[in-house]
């Protein structure tokens, strides 16, 4: 896909992250267009959660830059960035597993919400109108995840892949532009990931997102990515679209290397 500049979200350039000796993520370029679904992927240890580290402010980046709309986002904190427009999931699933499924996704439209914090502690009028709104865009967010039946239920009390799938839930709360998933469809069966997979191509036409997706398993983001990056021990060793990447001698050594 040709990169013309109104059109790219994300721009990553020559993106390095160092620890003590080891390069994690060396010299990375990419960049994802408005509404792409990119699939990020590498064996184990290749820096994939280590960008995505970058990317959201976890770690800020040792040398290069990152744009996301044309904005330097490079070593802003996680917050700021999740403000900008970018959201994420996690390898490990982060909710807040004593609270409720509702809670869990309320408490990410609270950080977006337009009602402010002098009307919430006075509890104004106006404060219980914006509560109500949330409760019900948080229900319709539910809805599409099919976790609205359970939005009473503790987080900690769902089925591994439906908290999988608030966490995705609770990142679509913030209302972002880009959407980071790291491994979303880890420890689910092949039934429900492929159902998750099917969500997450809906979820980006419905919400209007562009979304990039990191995955071990190389066949799984074939089907919906439409292209996909490479990294090997810290290098993007390709890029291309899924049929190219399948065919990619480099890709094919990096992943037989793991196996071997
Ligand atoms: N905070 C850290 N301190 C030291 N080394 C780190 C840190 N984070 C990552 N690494 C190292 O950086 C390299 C890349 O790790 P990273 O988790 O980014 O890879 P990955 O592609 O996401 O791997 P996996 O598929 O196994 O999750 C690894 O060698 C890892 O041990």
């Amino acid at each position: 896909m040709t990169q013309s500049k109104a059109a790219v979200l994300l721009d990553v350039k020559e993106a390095s992250r160092s620890f003590g000796g080891l390069k994690a993520v060396s010299d990375v370029s990419l960049h994802i267009n408005k509404g792409e679904l990119i699939g990020l992927i590498g064996p184990n240890g290749a820096g994939k959660t280590t960008l995505f580290n970058l990317l959201t402010g976890v770690y800020p980046p040792s040398s290069g830059s990152i744009l996301l709309n044309n904005e330097s986002i490079g070593g802003m904190k996680p917050y700021k960035i999740n403000h900008k427009g970018a959201a994420r999931t996690f390898q490990n699933i982060r909710l807040f597993t004593a609270m409720t499924v509702l809670e869990n996704v309320k408490i990410a439209f609270h950080q977006h919400a337009k009602h402010s914090l002098f009307s919430s502690m006075l509890r104004l009028p106006k404060h219980f109108k914006g509560e109500d709104e949330i409760t019900q865009k948080a229900m319709d967010i539910l809805k599409i995840f099919n976790l609205a039946d359970q939005s009473h239920e503790v987080a900690s009390n769902l089925s591994y892949g439906n908290q999988r799938r608030l966490e995705i839930a609770r990142a679509l709360a913030a209302g972002p532009k880009l959407l980071l998933l790291d491994e979303p469809a880890a420890g689910m069966n092949p039934n429900e990931t492929r159902d998750l997979m099917n969500l997450i191509a809906w979820i980006r036409e419905e919400f209007d997102l562009t979304i990039l997706l990191i995955e071990h398993d190389m066949s799984l983001v074939m089907g919906v990515c439409n292209r996909i990056y490479v990294l090997d021990r810290g290098i993007l060793i390709a890029d291309g679209t899924p049929v190219e990447i399948r065919n990619n001698p480099k890709v094919i050594e990096a992943y037989l290397g793991q196996e071997a």
